[in-house]
């Protein structure tokens, strides 16, 4: 049986559920009752931040932009609505925007909105990132595959900012719970 509490006698997966979905042959139906029950008492928002991290000129803003235009397949009056609530604040190393994704037609969970962080990739301005990383925030690494291939210092740039990650939202739930 999954559960969360050791205590109980329950299998406890919330450390590392993949792991423990294979390493005990659950069935899917099992899993999927699991993750459902994880949802009990949870409050849904419309609304997540997400930043788009990596070295200069891997494609961030690229990315972005598509993102935007793939929005604009949306109807008329769902671009008119866009564009009121789209703003745009531009800092010397980081540009906010939104973006609203609007294709959830299997919910009735409506539109989401993206508060967007575009980072610059310079090299001196990585330092910066950390401090703006919460938990509740999804997070994009961009690199170039073919730098990929020439050395491994872009893999030591990825693990670099998903430890900072890691680090930064433990400690970010530590301050919460003192
Ligand atoms: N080959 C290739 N080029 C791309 C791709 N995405 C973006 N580019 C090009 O890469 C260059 C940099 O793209 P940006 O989107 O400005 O990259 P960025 O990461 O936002 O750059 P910074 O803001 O300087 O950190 C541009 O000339 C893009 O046209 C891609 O998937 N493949």
């Amino acid at each position: 049986m999954l559960g969360t509490q050791q205590s109980t006698g329950m299998i406890d997966i919330t450390k590392e559920p993949i792991s423990s979905f294979i390493a005990n042959n659950y069935r899917t139906a099992e899993i999927i009752a699991y993750m459902k029950s994880l949802c009990d008492d949870t409050k849904i928002y419309n609304k997540m931040r997400l930043m788009l991290l990596g070295n200069e000129q891997t494609g961030k803003t690229s990315l972005l932009q598509a993102f935007k235009r793939e929005s604009s397949n949306m109807n008329n009056a769902q671009q008119n609505q866009r564009k009121k609530s789209t703003t745009t604040r531009n800092f010397p190393i980081l540009d906010i925007s939104e973006w609203i994704y609007d294709k959830t037609p299997r919910t009735s969970l409506g539109p989401v909105t993206f508060r967007i962080w575009d980072f610059g990739g310079e090299q001196e301005f990585q330092s910066v990132y950390q401090y703006f990383f919460t938990r509740r925030t999804l997070y994009i690494i961009c690199w170039k595959m073919t730098e990929y291939d020439m050395n491994e210092q872009i893999f030591e740039t990825i693990h670099n900012i998903l430890i900072n990650i890691q680090v930064s939202c433990c400690f970010f739930s530590i301050i919460l719970f003192l």
